[in-house]
């Protein structure tokens, strides 16, 4: 069983500072903050409805906040123009939920969609071949001429997960990985999204429900609650607190599919 690994570099590669965001009268996030340092796999779990997608969506600008400052590698981000969120938003890869692959493409098809788009990131190495290693990372290259419509729910999150890895991204944004899956296999993807922290250095922002994939991958966990960073730190620390937002999270961990 891999453990999440630590690191020392303490410059935060994301940083939100007091972000705050309104639909009409619902005000979502009300002065969110947090720090993601390098090489750290962290949690955020939050109720359905808490914000989670909408502070994702913030941080890559797909919504635009109403205040507050995030920086991503020292960049703000809301002051970027299109062509500078681009190139940064090649660092940050996505996992999001349902893992949308092409279904009339093979997998290699797939994989090679990425590159074509930034071809800057392949720096001079043959195509197939990166195709090929991020399979490999994922435990595919089996799969390579294969069609979404021939995997299972576990390989075409994998496979999403190579077609992220190939642009060599420093920080992954996970959007519930474990959702929809089986134990077993949800238990495979969070042994993988280790094993890559671990070989390839990555940052993580994990965006879960699930607690058993919080307990066993986060280095910190963040509970968003009423629009703010409500309570923070190892998952043992959480799970000991008496504040009773925490501990709803908490009360029943035997079951590893608690939501
Ligand atoms: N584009 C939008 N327009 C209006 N309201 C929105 C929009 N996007 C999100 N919201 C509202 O923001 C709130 C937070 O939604 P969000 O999707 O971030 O929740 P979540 O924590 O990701 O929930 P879940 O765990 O169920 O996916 C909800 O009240 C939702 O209705």
């Amino acid at each position: 069983m891999k453990t999440p690994r630590q690191h020392t570099d303490t410059t935060p590669l994301i940083e939100i500072t007091s972000l705050t965001k309104s639909f009409g009268t619902n005000a979502v996030l009300r002065g969110f903050s947090l720090r993601l340092l390098p090489g750290e796999n962290l949690v955020i779990l939050g109720r359905s409805g808490s914000g989670k997608s909408v502070l994702i969506k913030c941080l890559i600008r797909l919504i635009e906040p109403d205040g507050g400052d995030i920086r991503i590698m020292g960049q703000a981000v809301t002051q970027l123009d299109r062509a500078s969120l681009d190139r940064l938003r090649t660092e940050v890869g996505f996992l999001f939920q349902g893992s949308a692959l092409y279904d009339s493409m093979t997998v290699r098809e797939n994989l090679r969609f990425p590159l074509r788009r930034h071809p800057e990131r392949a720096q001079g190495v043959a195509e197939d071949s990166l195709i090929q290693t991020a399979l490999e990372s994922v435990g595919l290259a089996h799969a390579i001429d294969l069609l979404p419509a021939e995997l299972s729910g576990g390989m075409k999150r994998r496979v999403a997960l190579a077609r992220t890895l190939i642009l060599k991204p420093r920080i992954i944004l996970y959007d519930e990985p474990t959702t929809g899956l089986d134990p077993i296999t949800a238990n495979e993807i969070i042994q993988l999204m280790l094993k890559l922290q671990q070989e390839l250095g990555t940052a993580s922002l994990i965006i879960t429900h699930d607690m058993d994939c919080a307990r066993v991958i986060a280095n910190r966990v963040i509970i968003l609650h009423d629009g703010i960073n409500y309570a923070e730190g190892t998952y043992s620390d959480l799970a000991r607190s008496r504040d009773p937002h925490v501990r709803a999270f908490f009360k029943d961990t035997n079951s590893p599919y608690h939501d």
